[in-house]
């Protein structure tokens, strides 16, 4: 755990409408005690009706802002949101291999957005398994995505312990998320070091639900430089995204008819 100000990168694509993607990890790191730093890998023409066009960096342009970035800021932590492509998470992956100086590391395996559009290349799902689980502490998929992390025909219908474990097996800890159930409460699992924790939130009634993964996220990375391992650091990321989901109903974002953001600065305004 570190006193100073810790420096959190997030490694993602854009999100113009500010809920999901670099800049609603931004907006989490600044609520949550982290200066926020930013590599920019795609550049997502998307609104809270969905996404509308896709336009991937090269690898050479991530590569250079990430050595760029190392070169000169000391990073606490960093967040991989949406990588695109195979040849992206292959560059993001040697980036992160040649650095091992920067001790905490969370993966987002984000494939699809909520509106069902492709935020990754098919044939890009071996090189995420392969070459870039095994480069974090953590990884955080949603019940879709686990499905495709394990070839499983459909997603389960809820977060389980032996899933988890059989996730662990591809060689990170995992943070199972089960936000697209329908019970009263949001139920997630968390396996590090071979420790389970059970994580329940009360499920809130609202269609601002865009970038809760991302959010999430962001905020275990801010927060582990900040709290003594990654149960707690999890919990209290939960808790301000759960807060933040209670809250957004405040905003007045977008048309009202697609998926509304979180309220990321619910503690202040
Ligand atoms: N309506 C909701 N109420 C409370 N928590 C939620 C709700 N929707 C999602 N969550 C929580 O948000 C986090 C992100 O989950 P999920 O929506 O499954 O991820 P993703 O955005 O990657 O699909 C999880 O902790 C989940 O439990
Ligand atoms: C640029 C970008 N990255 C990730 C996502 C997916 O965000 P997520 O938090 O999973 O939320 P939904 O979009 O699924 O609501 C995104 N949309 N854009």
């Amino acid at each position: 755990m570190t006193t100073r100000i810790p420096n959190v990168l997030s490694i993602a694509g854009t999100d113009p409408s500010g809920g999901a993607g670099i800049m609603a990890d931004l907006k989490t790191f600044g609520a949550l005690g982290a200066y926020g730093c930013g590599v920019v890998t795609a550049v997502v023409a998307q609104n809270t009706q969905g996404v509308e066009a896709v336009g991937l960096l090269t690898p050479d342009q991530v590569r250079t802002q990430i050595e760029n970035l190392l070169a000169d800021v000391r990073i606490d932590a960093i967040k991989i949101g949406m990588l695109g492509s195979a040849a992206v998470i292959e560059t993001v992956a040697d980036a992160l291999e040649a650095h091992p100086e920067v001790p905490w590391r969370v993966l987002d395996p984000v494939m699809v957005a909520s509106s069902g559009d492709r935020l990754l290349d098919e044939d890009a799902v071996d090189a995420l398994r392969s070459r870039l689980v095994p480069t974090a502490d953590v990884i955080t998929p949603n019940l879709a995505e686990a499905a495709v992390l394990l070839d499983l025909p459909e997603p389960p219908p809820e977060p389980t312990e032996d899933l988890a474990a059989r996730l662990a097996q591809l060689g990170a800890g995992v943070m199972l998320k089960g936000g697209h159930g329908t019970g009263d409460s949001s139920e997630d699992i968390l396996l590090v070091g071979g420790d389970v924790t059970h994580l329940s939130a009360p499920r809130i009634a609202t269609r601002n639900t865009h970038g809760t993964g991302c959010t999430l996220s962001a905020a275990m990375a801010a927060l582990r430089p900040q709290r003594d391992g990654w149960a707690e650091a999890t919990r209290d990321a939960k808790d301000y995204l759960t807060q933040a989901l209670a809250a957004s109903e405040r905003l007045d974002v977008g048309a009202g008819t697609g998926h509304g953001p979180v309220h990321h600065f619910h503690a202040w305004w």
